[in-house]
């Protein structure tokens, strides 16, 4: 039995990944951590049957008293970089989906993970359709390497871009390297208007009501466009890379950055 807690569990992918977890045979949830409704218990709130644990506000406590296999944590950058150090020098294995840390912070605990023997994932997405945009964008960009990427999300994200435009920039970057694109003269009537700058590639971010987590990757050549696009309509999409990536942390001994790492392997 895989014992989880899961961080920002009240959240709301921390809710939809508890509700995931519990339904899965083989993974037991053992925490859940967050920073609101303390002490409530966490069965009710998520619609199914009380499971006997409670919310609690100290991660540090539960991992103590309930010495889980895997931390999933869904909280936000600030918050995260805490709890996969806490986790790591306890031999706890994170599979983190929080968004919005750096490459050095990523090194950094790919370092610390190494050091301790501990194995562990950070995903910044978990959706097999959004890996499969990735691996078939990095494909597109040996052929038409003039891109840029459109993400859209629901108005309560709080990082830009998304961790999955970062994570498809860079595996873009790693095939074409640094391009400019569009004209050396062109200039911003609007600060932004041309989105964000990775290596040459801009990247725009959308923030509304009624999106979940949505994509677009456009390649353009001489008198041709090609769009890759990606949906997630639900945060149920993120549930079978979840549980895939709480099994698979359990046979590593370092920490690996993007499921398709694991998936594709
Ligand atoms: N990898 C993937 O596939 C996906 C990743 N994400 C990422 O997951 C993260 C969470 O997203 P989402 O669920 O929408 O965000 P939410 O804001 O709904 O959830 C975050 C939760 O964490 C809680 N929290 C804040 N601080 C702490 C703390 N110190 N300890 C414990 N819990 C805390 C928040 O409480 P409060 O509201 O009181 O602050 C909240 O309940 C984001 O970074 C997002 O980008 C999202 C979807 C898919
Ligand atoms: O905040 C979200 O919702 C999402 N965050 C992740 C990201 O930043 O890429 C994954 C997915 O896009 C949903």
């Amino acid at each position: 039995m895989i014992k989880v807690v899961v961080a920002g569990a009240l959240g709301r992918m921390g809710q939809e990944s508890c509700r995931a977890l519990v339904q899965t045979e083989g993974i037991q949830l053992v925490g859940a951590v967050d920073t609101r409704e303390i002490g409530s218990s966490i069965g009710p709130i998520i619609g199914v049957a009380d499971l006997g644990i409670k919310v609690s506000d100290n991660l540090a406590q539960v991992i103590a008293e309930q010495r889980p296999d895997v931390l999933v944590d869904f909280t936000r950058a600030g918050v995260v970089q805490g709890n996969i150090e806490l986790a790591l020098k306890n031999g706890v294995r994170p599979v983190v989906g929080t968004t919005g840390m750096s490459a050095e912070e990523i090194k950094t605990f790919t370092e610390l993970a190494a050091s301790q023997g501990v194995g562990g994932l950070i995903a910044p997405n978990f959706a097999i359709g959004a890996l499969l945009m990735i691996k078939f964008a990095a494909e597109a960009a040996k052929y038409l390497p003039h891109v840029e990427i459109i993400e859209l999300h629901h108005d309560k994200k709080v990082d830009a871009p998304s961790g999955t435009a970062l994570k498809t920039a860079e595996a873009i970057a790693q095939v074409r390297g640094n391009m400019a694109q569009g004209m050396p003269s062109e200039f911003e009537k609007i600060e932004g208007a041309r989105g964000g700058n990775f290596e040459g590639m801009r990247i725009h971010s959308v923030r509304l009501p009624g999106y979940v987590a949505h994509q677009e990757v456009i390649f353009g050549g001489l008198g041709q466009t090609l769009t890759i696009r990606h949906d997630s309509i639900s945060r149920e999409s993120f549930m079978p890379g979840l549980i895939l990536a709480v099994r698979k942390v359990m046979n590593l001994d370092r920490l690996v950055y993007g499921l398709e790492n694991l998936l594709f392997e």
